[in-house]
This record gives structure tokens, C-alpha cells and sequence, in this order.
């Protein structure tokens, strides 16, 4: 690897308010490489990200040059795409009423030579041998608002990659490889492999610490807005060694241990002959104490379960009994479910969980505050301060600032008042979709002991999720849905290999980046 390098920020910080998100920040990413950049929740990656493309501006001083040419500050985005950098932010950063396509062409159409006009046909051809090597085909002609996260991810991933100039630049992943499975991750880091190998380089935001050992050649760390680690190559590093440079200290983490009680119990919660899109004739039952994970890959219907059980999605058919009241899943209205004790931690917290103006505080008592003894009746003000705060230590929501809004809250800090929402609520049955997504690897411990805290009190908890590392952390059970079906059950201690396994039919995992390891 030679010659200048594709970026080079050198000394630069930021400031909001009175708080220094980041404080003399270096970092060089050199030609060819993906560089990883981790740190946890709130140290300031996405910050370092959104300076590149221009949505925030540096503090004055500091420097920031691509392949040796100096990009001015503040960053013109088109300047910035001109210099060869490509970002792919955390919140995707698409326009949710527009198709896939218009998605991936806007502000790339390439008219014809003759008449100047756009042909649909050409548009297309254009985007789908990409689509083809990502291997997600994807409906060219829907809304993104409704696709699901992973290929909305897809999407985003796409764009940038068209737009990936060979050998020069590079290409910036903030969080966005944090809904994809492990089979679409490999073809993922297939493509990426290639972008590399021509000289273009990656930097890669992730909270999956095992990925980026799996992927990364080098590695710079920020703790609360400083390098602490700067281009430490990744070779015989391990996922141990990186949490205690992100978190400043050791952390270990083991498989849940099921009390012997829980396994004697009767059912807290059966759903039966539950329908939905693709969910066929489902019957489950979570006992109280216990946590039960389902999965599969992203057209098995795992992942409409929590909207069908909760009253978010009708179910064409099926049933849900709790504490001896049984709802018709076909009819059941969210606040009949809410005043049951049915809380659900949904995925994708900017559409469907977080109001992001409202303060911290206000999001976690909304739900609180009208579900009392089953009425709708206010909390005592000063009572739901208490209650507020007490979940946002628990959780270690950072800053703990109870009044800020909530969307100004970095993106796993977001993902921890949405559970402190839910879980103040004290649930009979918990349901939650993807509850680690883009949270850092002490934060996911952090949620992984309060969620089995909730189930520990007596909480049935149903957790439908496609990371089987964090399904191996949080459940006594798993089931894994194919095409609409139980297709495998594993009991505890949950084995993660196990898991991928039973997902993709027997075929066990690929490396990320199999071109890198050793012979
Ligand atoms: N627009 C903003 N206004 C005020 N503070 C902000 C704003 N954006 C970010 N911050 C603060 O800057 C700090 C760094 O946030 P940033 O989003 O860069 O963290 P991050 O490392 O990307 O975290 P995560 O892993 O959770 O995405 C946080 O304390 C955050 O609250």
C-alpha cells in the first residue's frame, strides 16, 4: 500500500453546546484498506462521519484531505463526492416515498445522448447487476417506506457503492451493516472485497466487534470523543481485547443460565394458530421467567411476529392468551394490548418508536403514564421523574439528560430510552425486534441483563431477532422459522453456530472476508 492516503483528518474536534463530541481527532486510512472505526455509544463516530459529508462543521483548526487533496471545511457535499468520498449514514439517508430505483438513480440519472431523456429501462439496467452481487434482489418500483430495515440497508449500501470510484477515495459505512444477516453480510463483504482490491478504501463504523475482526485490517478507537487506539492492525487481536479499548475496561459475557423453575412452569403466554403475511398456523408459548428468541432468514416471517402479538399489524388468524384473558390477534387494538400488559420494543426506532422532538423523559412516561392498574391515568409528576431516571441509569443512557430531545441522543443511546419506554411500563409479556441494533458492546450487555431482570421477575419476554450471537446471550430458547414454520427449536444453553446452522439449512458460516485469511 502506497502513495498518499485515501484520507487523512488530522486534529479535528467538534463542539455542541458545551459538549465536545469530538476533541483533536486523527485518523488516516490508507489506501486499499478497511479501517474500522469503534467506540462506544456517543464517542462520536457518526459525528466524525457527518463532518465529511457536510452536515456538521468542524470546530475551526484541524484539516481533512482525500488522496492528498484538502477537502474545505465546512464539507460541500458535492465537493465531497467529487473528492471520491461516498457515506453511508446511520439513518440510511433515503427519501422514504420514493422507489427503490429513483432512491438509487436521484442525482445519478444518466439522460440519453439523442433526446436528453431518462429511460426507465436504462435506469434499471444500471442498478441491477449491483443488486444481483449484493444478493438481495429487491423491488425496484416500491417505496422504500415500505420495504424492512435490512433492505432499506441494502438500498443505502447500494448507492454508495455505485458510486465507488475504482481506486481512489473511499467509501464510509456508519453502522450500516447492523440489520443485515450473516448470508447478506457475506455477499456484502464479497463486493466489498472488490472495491478494495482496486484501491479504494472503506472505513467501517460497527458495534459488531466480532465482524470487525473478521473484516477490518486495521482498527482506531474514540472514547468520549478521543483516539485511544490509532491503526492498531486487527491480526491476532481479539473481540475481548477491542471491548476493553472501547469501553476502557473487561468485560465478560456469558450464555443465560435457565433457573430449572422456569422450565417447570406452565405457559405465561400461547399464542395459537397465529397467521400473518407469511406466519402460518404459529404456535408458541413463553413461560414467566422465560426469554424465547425466534428467528430465521428475512423472508421466514420471524420478524412479523412481534407486530402480530402485539395488536401493531393484524393477524389473519390466531390467538394470544395472557393471565387467562385470551385476545383475538385478528382484532386486537394496541391500547387493548397496552392496558393487557403487552409492550413492544420496535424495530427502527426513527419510524416507528421514538417521538425525537419530545424529550428523553417524555418518551420514557408516555406509555408508563397511561397504563396504570390497567387504567388510563396519569402518573404523579415527580413520581415519573423518579421513574424516568432511575431507567435511564439502569440503562446507562448517555449524556443523563433527561430533558434533552430525544433525537439528539446518538444512535444506541436512542435504542435504550426506546427499551427504558417499554420496560417501565412492567410488561406481562415484553416482545422486542432487534433490541442490540447499533447499541456498543457494554450497552448490549447492559440490555441483555435488564431484559433478563424483567423476564426474572416474572415477565414472559419474546425476542425475534436475526444476530445469533445476541440470541445466544439472551434466551433460554430459540426457534427458527422457515417459510412460515418452525423449522428447528434449541434449548439452552443457545449455541450460535447452532443457530446459523438452522437458519440457512444446514450450510454453516462463510468468512466475511474469506480473501484475507491465511492460508
Ligand atoms: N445534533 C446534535 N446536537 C447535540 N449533541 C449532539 C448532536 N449530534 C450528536 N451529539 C452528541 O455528540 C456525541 C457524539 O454522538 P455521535 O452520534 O457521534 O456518537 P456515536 O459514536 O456515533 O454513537 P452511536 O454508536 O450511538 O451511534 C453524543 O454525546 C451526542 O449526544
Amino acid at each position: 500500500m502506497s502513495g498518499a492516503p485515501r484520507l487523512e483528518i488530522t486534529g479535528t474536534s467538534k463542539t455542541f453546546g458545551r459538549h465536545r463530541a469530538l476533541d483533536d481527532v486523527s485518523l488516516e486510512v490508507v489506501p486499499g484498506e478497511i479501517h474500522a472505526l469503534i467506540g462506544q455509544n456517543g464517542s462520536g463516530k457518526s459525528t466524525l462521519a457527518k463532518i465529511l459529508t457536510g452536515i456538521h462543521a468542524p470546530d475551526p483548526g484541524g484539516s481533512i484531505r482525500v488522496d492528498g487533496v484538502a477537502l474545505r471545511t465546512p464539507v460541500r457535499p458535492l465537493d465531497a463526492r467529487a473528492a471520491g468520498v461516498a457515506v453511508v449514514h446511520q439513518n440510511l439517508g433515503l427519501v422514504g416515498h420514493l422507489t427503490v430505483l429513483e432512491n438509487l438513480r436521484v442525482g445519478r440519472y444518466r439522460p440519453g445522448r439523442f433526446t436528453r431523456r431518462i429511460s426507465r429501462r436504462t435506469e434499471r439496467a444500471q442498478v441491477a447487476p449491483l443488486l444481483e452481487r449484493l444478493g438481495r434482489p429487491l423491488p425496484l418500483d416500491e417505496p422504500v417506506a415500505s420495504l424492512t430495515e435490512a433492505d432499506r440497508a441494502a438500498v443505502a449500501i447500494a448507492r454508495a457503492l455505485q458510486d465507488a470510484d475504482s481506486g481512489r477515495g473511499v467509501i464510509v459505512f456508519d453502522e450500516s451493516t447492523r440489520s443485515l444477516n450473516r448470508r447478506t453480510m457475506e455477499s456484502f463483504y464479497a463486493l466489498v472485497d472488490e472495491v478494495v482490491a482496486t484501491g479504494t478504501s472503506v472505513l467501517l463504523i460497527s458495534h459488531g466487534l466480532e465482524e470487525v475482526i473478521e473484516v477490518a485490517d486495521r482498527v482506531t478507537v474514540l472514547r468520549d470523543g478521543r483516539v485511544v487506539a490509532a491503526g492498531t492492525p486487527t491480526t491476532g487481536i481479539t473481540e475481548t481485547d477491542l471491548a476493553r479499548l472501547v469501553l476502557g475496561r473487561s468485560l465478560s459475557s456469558s450464555a443465560p443460565v435457565t433457573d430449572p423453575a422456569v422450565l417447570r412452569a406452565g405457559p405465561k403466554a400461547a399464542v395459537r394458530g397465529l397467521c400473518g403475511a407469511v406466519v402460518r398456523d404459529l404456535d408458541l408459548e413463553v413461560r414467566p421467567g422465560e426469554v424465547l428468541g425466534v428467528t430465521g432468514l428475512p423472508d421466514s416471517g420471524y420478524g412479523e411476529i412481534p407486530y402480530l402479538v402485539s395488536g401493531a399489524t393484524p393477524a389473519r388468524a390466531g390467538t394470544l392468551t395472557l393471565a387467562d384473558r385470551t385476545l383475538d390477534l385478528t382484532r386486537l387494538d394496541v391500547g387493548v394490548a397496552m392496558a393487557s400488559g403487552i409492550a413492544l420494543v420496535p424495530e427502527g426506532r426513527e419510524q416507528a418508536g421514538l417521538a425525537t422532538a419530545m424529550s428523553a423523559r417524555e418518551n420514557i412516561l408516555l406509555p408508563a403514564s397511561s397504563r396504570r392498574g390497567g387504567r388510563l391515568r396519569p402518573l404523579e409528576r415527580g413520581a415519573a421523574r423518579e421513574v424516568a431516571q432511575e431507567w435511564m441509569i439502569r440503562l446507562d443512557v448517555r449524556p443523563h439528560a433527561p430533558d434533552l430531545p430525544a433525537g439528539s441522543f446518538s444512535g444506541g443511546n436512542q435504542q435504550k430510552v426506546l427499551l427504558a419506554k417499554w420496560l417501565a411500563t412492567r410488561p406481562e409479556l415484553l416482545v422486542l425486534h432487534e433490541p442490540g441494533q447499533a447499541v456498543d458492546v457494554g450497552a448490549r450487555q447492559a440490555i441483555i441483563a435488564t431484559v433478563r431482570a424483567a423476564a426474572a421477575s416474572g415477565c414472559a419476554v419474546l425476542v425475534a431477532g436475526g444476530d445469533e450471537n445476541e440470541l445466544s446471550l439472551l434466551c433460554d430458547r430459540v426457534l427458527v422459522l422457515r417459510d412460515g414454520v418452525v423449522a428447528a427449536e434449541l434449548s439452552g444453553p443457545v449455541d450460535p453456530d447452532d443457530v446459523v446452522h438452522a437458519t440457512f439449512a444446514g450450510a454453516g458460516r462463510r468468512g466475511l472476508r474469506p480473501s484475507r485469511r491465511p492460508a
